[in-house]
């Protein structure tokens, strides 16, 4: 049984792929009402609910954070992801309720149309307090032309306006299938007579239409907010209403919710809603289904689609890719075992047709593999590259175009402080997994179960030394592989067997002039 919480208001409609599943216990409660948070696999949020690192401390037992909408900016991403929790969203599911929103509000905002329905409510006739301006004609500065910024555009151009916008990763090709004109920041800012933003919020947006950049628009400019509250410095915004350069502002987020600046909503050009951008039946019900059906799938062992700390893998992808994950993990154990002592560098080459997929996906499964053995903390492909970090040890990926001489090929090598470990295997479809070099030595054999690996000279009695004493231990060769550089020089021996191999046995091994060293490995 999986526990599921949803903690902010999120549609029932749109949840019951988890409702109807006997598997799945959903609770509805907001975080501060539960008291055994730790027993939740899956938490899903709106805005409202702060992910925070001490809340993801509490639930012990958390795996996924689903976000029913797009910003993630309530959820401490580096924390969850330290902690191999993965963080989902839902993308595109209020796009269009949000552009429309926005819409909404500028329209709203150069008719005057919040004010003088108040005033008409009011028992007011006062047409000439309300006179407007048109859109037409007028040059629209977007700020971030993502799913949001991009519906806006092509709403704007069917007003009738001149487009202007600034987003660092816009193609010139996007641009010009949009019909928009890409601009520096500084030629929006001085040409636009009204800017709206739809970035997220990062540390790079935040403050950016603050006192320097909103003193470079245009006077009497009209400013919309309906991405999230701090990327308009609400300060900076008081300061120019006050000397009147900027003539309205429309607002749906705050940087406090709800606000407490009331300086800057008791200002009669400023319009607002209390963050209702994504607040439509059509949104609610896309992004609740689209985080429900990703959790469903996540917590039955399948891919996700939306995740944000995480490779995104479709499911088509995700089948080609999990021989190889499942084999990359191995390679990690079989490593980490082999060199039991500090690691610095640890370097993959994909070689076929392995590196034509996801290879940065395989690299975290060997990286979880490889920590698994060494640290006591929950390790997964979620946190693995960063706990590497934390640990010291650096790691690349290569793609190489042939060489191994198989159809795909994943390499490995492992810098140690006094030796260097390397591996090489493939994956054959419909025979399995298969280590063909270790060390440097030719070898074939399926990576499972309890592996014995001898380091020995080349010499006769040297395989039947070794099966004597595995007989005398009562322990059962499953499979047995040997691999030489040089007739009469260093060989290995990989045996798999039935039985754990102990101490005593390694010991009776070594004895042996002609045994180098003897290991055993648990796969
Ligand atoms: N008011 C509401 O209820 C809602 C608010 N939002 C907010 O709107 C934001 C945008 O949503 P989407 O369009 O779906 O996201 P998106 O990821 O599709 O688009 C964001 C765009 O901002 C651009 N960008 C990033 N940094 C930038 C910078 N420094 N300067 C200029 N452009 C930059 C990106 O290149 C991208 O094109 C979300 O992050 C969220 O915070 C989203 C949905 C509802
Ligand atoms: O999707 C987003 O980023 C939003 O801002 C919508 O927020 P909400 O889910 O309405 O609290």
């Amino acid at each position: 049984m999986f526990h599921v919480l949803v903690s902010d208001s999120i549609s029932s409609d749109g949840l019951a792929p988890l409702l109807n599943d006997e598997n799945i216990n959903v609770v509805q409660k907001k975080v501060s009402e539960v008291d055994d948070l730790e027993k939740y696999d899956a938490l899903l949020v709106r805005s409202a609910t702060k992910v925070t690192e001490e809340l993801l401390q509490k639930m012990t037992n958390l795996k996924i954070v689903a976000r029913a909408g797009v910003g993630v900016d309530n959820i401490d991403v580096e924390a969850a992801t330290k902690y191999g929790v993965v963080v989902i969203n839902a993308p595109d599911g209020n796009t269009i309720s949000t552009a429309e929103h926005t819409f909404a509000m500028m329209a709203s905002l150069v008719r005057h149309i919040p004010q003088a329905n108040v005033s008409v409510k009011s028992g007011e006739w006062n047409r000439s307090a309300f006179l407007g301006t048109e859109l037409y004609g007028k040059s629209l500065g977007i700020i971030g032309l993502g799913r949001i910024g991009s519906e806006i555009a092509k709403r704007a151009k069917a007003f009738g306006m001149n487009v202007l916008v600034f987003d660092p990763f816009l193609t010139k090709d996007r641009a010009q299938k949009l019909g928009v004109n890409s601009c520096k920041l500084d030629e929006v800012l001085a040409q636009a007579d009204i800017i709206t933003v739809h970035t997220p919020l990062t540390k790079e947006t935040r403050g950016l239409l603050g006192k320097e950049n909103i003193g470079k628009t245009k006077k009497g400019v009209y400013l919309l907010n309906c991405a999230r509250g701090g990327i308009i410095d609400e300060e900076a915004l008081i300061h120019y209403l006050e000397i009147g350069h900027v003539k309205g502002v429309a607002l749906d987020v705050f940087e406090v919710e709800p606000p407490v600046n009331r300086k800057l909503l008791d200002f009669e050009q400023v319009i607002a809603t209390p963050h209702l951008g994504a607040s439509t039946k059509e949104a609610q019900l896309n992004v609740a289904s689209q985080v429900a059906e990703e959790v469903l799938k996540f917590l039955n062992g399948k891919p996700v689609t939306n995740s944000i700390n995480l490779p995104t893998l479709t499911k088509d992808i995700f089948d080609k890719i999990q021989p190889f994950y499942k084999l990359a993990k191995k390679l990690g154990q079989l490593a980490s075992q082999y060199m039991k002592e500090p690691v610095q560098h640890i370097g993959i080459v994909y070689e076929g047709t392995v590196a034509e997929l996801e290879t940065s996906f395989i690299t975290k499964a060997f990286l979880a593999g490889f920590l698994g053995e060494r640290v006591d903390s929950t390790v997964n492909e979620v946190n693995a590259g960063l706990m590497a970090k934390e640990r010291g040890i650096s790691f690349s990926e290569k793609i190489a175009s042939n060489g191994s001489g198989y159809a795909n090929c994943i390499a490995v090598q492992v810098d140690g402080d006094h030796r260097t470990f390397s591996v090489k295997a493939t994956y054959i479809p419909n025979y399995g997994e298969r280590i063909v070099d270790l060390n440097g030595f030719d070898i074939d054999f399926y990576p499972a179960g309890e592996v014995l690996y001898v380091e020995h000279i080349d010499k006769p009695g040297v395989i039947g030394r070794v099966g004597k004493v595995l007989g005398d231990h009562g322990v059962n060769i499953a499979t047995m592989q040997v691999g030489r550089k040089n007739i009469g020089g260093e060989a290995i021996m990989v045996l798999t067997c039935d039985k754990l191999i102990d101490d005593q046995l390694i010991e009776a091994l070594v004895q042996f002039d002609d045994i180098v060293s003897a290991k055993t490995i648990h796969l």
